[in-house]
This record gives structure tokens, sequence and C-alpha cells, in this order.
């Protein structure tokens, strides 16, 4: 019965031509997840930051306090939920119900926007890099860019581009506003310049979005949307659906799973941004499980600097006794080669070529 299972042929990752089975998609033993997608441990979820007192635009005292609980939460945790975020939600629903139907589209649609061998922008049903280990996910890459989001729905939709192109780009936008605060309150939080990462922002199509959707699976003991990973980026504004599936790996080194909130972001802190606070703020392995019944929507937002923006953590972070500065400063347009080259990102290998002391 089992092995009837791993032969069954799986049509939504397959690429025409292509004929992937289950067992295509099955990973390493370790790997395999141990708890479930909608298994939520109580007591033990990270933090939740409402951001209502500032929505006005006021900074009093309560803004000191959040951008305390801010710092806090991405020095414990990596990771925390932002809500009252002061984004529209129509702005997301209407997003998610044009993504939806993107994905629902026939896979011979979906590849007319395909990404190129080269360029990891565009649709891939899997993803192909990886060879094992296959990710039980549909993917959309684009650059913070309206060219190249309406160039790209352009491809699938044709004429009928419009509501998918407006969709995305007015949510990039949304998106990058409220990644400036957030950027805004660590820097404050941290005792440093309020300007002092959004400064190095100025390049807006470095900034990247990706969509998975996953398909149910009939093997989701065995298969993972998404396997562990921290994201190399600066910090990620994750958009996850009601279903559930994203987990992150604690400092007992026990996964537990983030619980969806209606109207929230998931916010996590990137490689880089470990590396431009000193390690202050943590970049936290994640990964992403699939589930029998239903589909799941998630929108990952990669918030990148200026590919020359020197990334060099500040004096004030640096003690040379108790925390001894950890990496030579790099620019992101340097990592980010680094990072197309290796593909794969397992842990933090990509980074720690910048470490002084590895
Ligand atoms: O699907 C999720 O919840 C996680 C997605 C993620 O971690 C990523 O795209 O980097
Ligand atoms: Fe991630």
């Amino acid at each position: 019965m089992a092995l009837e299972i791993e032969e069954q042929h799986v049509e939504s990752l397959s690429s025409m031509g292509q004929k992937l089975c289950i067992k295509n998609f099955i990973w390493c033993k370790e790997e395999w997840p141990a708890i479930n997608y909608n298994d939520f441990a109580d007591g033990d979820d990270i933090p939740t930051i409402s951001l209502q007192a500032i929505l006005n635009g006021k900074k009093g005292q309560e803004y000191e306090k959040l951008c305390q609980a801010m710092v806090s939460a991405g020095e414990k945790w990596g990771f925390f939920k932002l809500v009252d975020h002061g984004v529209a939600w129509e702005t997301i629903e209407n997003f998610r119900r044009q993504l939806h139907e993107l994905f629902d589209l026939p896979m011979e649609q979906k590849l007319k926007g395909a990404r190129s061998a080269t360029l990891p922008l565009g649709y891939c049903a899997t993803n192909p890099d990886y060879g094992q280990n296959l990710p039980w996910a549909e993917i959309l890459q684009l650059l913070q860019s309206p060219q190249q989001v309406v160039a790209f729905a352009r491809k699938v939709f044709g004429d009928q581009h419009q509501p998918f192109s407006d969709a995305m780009i007015e949510s990039m936008e949304a998106l990058e506003k409220l990644g400036m605060t957030i950027f805004e309150m660590l820097a404050h939080g941290l005792g440093l310049s309020d300007d002092f990462f959004t400064k190095n922002f100025e390049e807006k199509e470095a900034t990247m979005i990706r969509v998975n959707r996953y398909p149910p699976c009939p093997l989701p003991e065995k298969c993972l949307g998404l396997g562990s990973h921290t994201d190399p980026h600066t910090l990620t504004i994750l958009l996850q659906d009601e279903v559930g599936g994203l987990q992150m790996l604690k400092d007992d080194n026990q996964w537990v799973g983030i619980r969806p909130v209606p109207n929230s972001f998931v916010i996590n802190i990137g490689d880089t941004l470990e590396a431009w606070t000193n390690g202050r703020l943590k970049s936290v392995i994640h990964r992403a499980l699939v589930n029998k019944e239903k589909n799941r929507l998630s929108v990952a937002y990669f918030l990148c600097p200026t590919t020359t923006a020197i990334i060099d953590c500040p004096p004030q972070l640096v003690d040379p006794n108790t925390n001894p500065k950890k990496y030579v400063p790099f620019t992101w347009g340097d990592f980010r080669k680094e990072l197309i080259i290796q593909k794969r990102v397992l842990g933090k290998t990509a980074l720690n070529r910048y470490l002084i002391s590895p």
C-alpha cells in the first residue's frame, strides 16, 4: 500500500514532459518531521507585537517600548508576529486571490512565465536545482520591479494581466513601506540612528518576493514543502494563510509550529541582518510542512539592500572583550553572487565565508 502511494504520479508539480512520482519527493530520514503541520504548542509560540499605538504616527513612550520589544524578540527568537500593522487587509486578500488564480491555471499556461536556467525569477513547479530532497511546492519568484511583474504577468495572462499585476505591485509597495518601519524600529531599539538600515535600501529592485503554494501531499510525513533553512537576506515579511505548516527550530533544538493568526505577518531575521548587528539579532532555522488535505499559500517578502551597500556592524554593537566583531564587511552584491552560485543554502554556509574566526 505504502509503495503504491510512492509510485503515484504528481501531476500538480510535474512540468511538461517531466513525470515525477511521490517517491521523487521523499526526503532523507533525518529530515522527516516528527510533529504535524497543525501541531502548535501553546505558550511556546513566538511573541506578537501590535503597532496599534503608533499607527497614528506619534512616537512617544509607547514607541520606545515597542522598539525594545521588537529587538528582544529578534534576540531571543529571531521571529515575531506583527498585528495591527497598517497594511489594508483588502489589499492582502485581493493579492491572495490573484495568486491562487495563478497557481490554479493549467501547467502549460503557468510555464509561459517559467524561470530560466540561469536566473531564478519566474514560475517553477518544485525546484529543479535541487536534484534530491525536492520541495513539495510550486514557487513564483520576482524582484520588486513593476516592469518585471508586468512582463511576467503578460506572458502568463496576456491582455488580461492587469488584475494580477496591480495586486502584486500594490502589495509589494505596502510590504516595502512596512519593512522600512520595522527597520527604523529595530535601529531605534538597538540604539542606532533611526535610518541606520533604511538608508541602504534605495535600490528597490534588489528586494525579492517568493510565493510558495504547497499542494495537498499524500505522504506529508516523509515530504517537506520547504526544508530547514535560514533566510540569507536581511528581513523577511511572511504572509501565511490559515492552514499552518511553518515551524521554527528553538534553541533547545525542538521544532515548534507557528500558529497562523488572521490579519498578521510573521517577521523573521535573515543571515545578513544577523551579521549586520554582530549577532545581536538572530537568523533562525525554519521549514514548511505539507498536509494531506489543503493547498497552503505563503508569501515571503525578502528585503534586500542596495547592491553596493556595505554590511558592516556599527561600533555600538561591538565590544572587543565580550563581543568582538564577528564578520568582515561585505557588500550585499558580493553575498548575493555567492547565493546564486550556491543555489541551495543549508544553514548559514554562504555567510560563513565572511566570519572572522570560523
Ligand atoms: O511557507 C512558509 O511558511 C515558509 C516559507 C519560507 O520560509 C521561505 O520562503 O523562505
Ligand atoms: Fe524562509
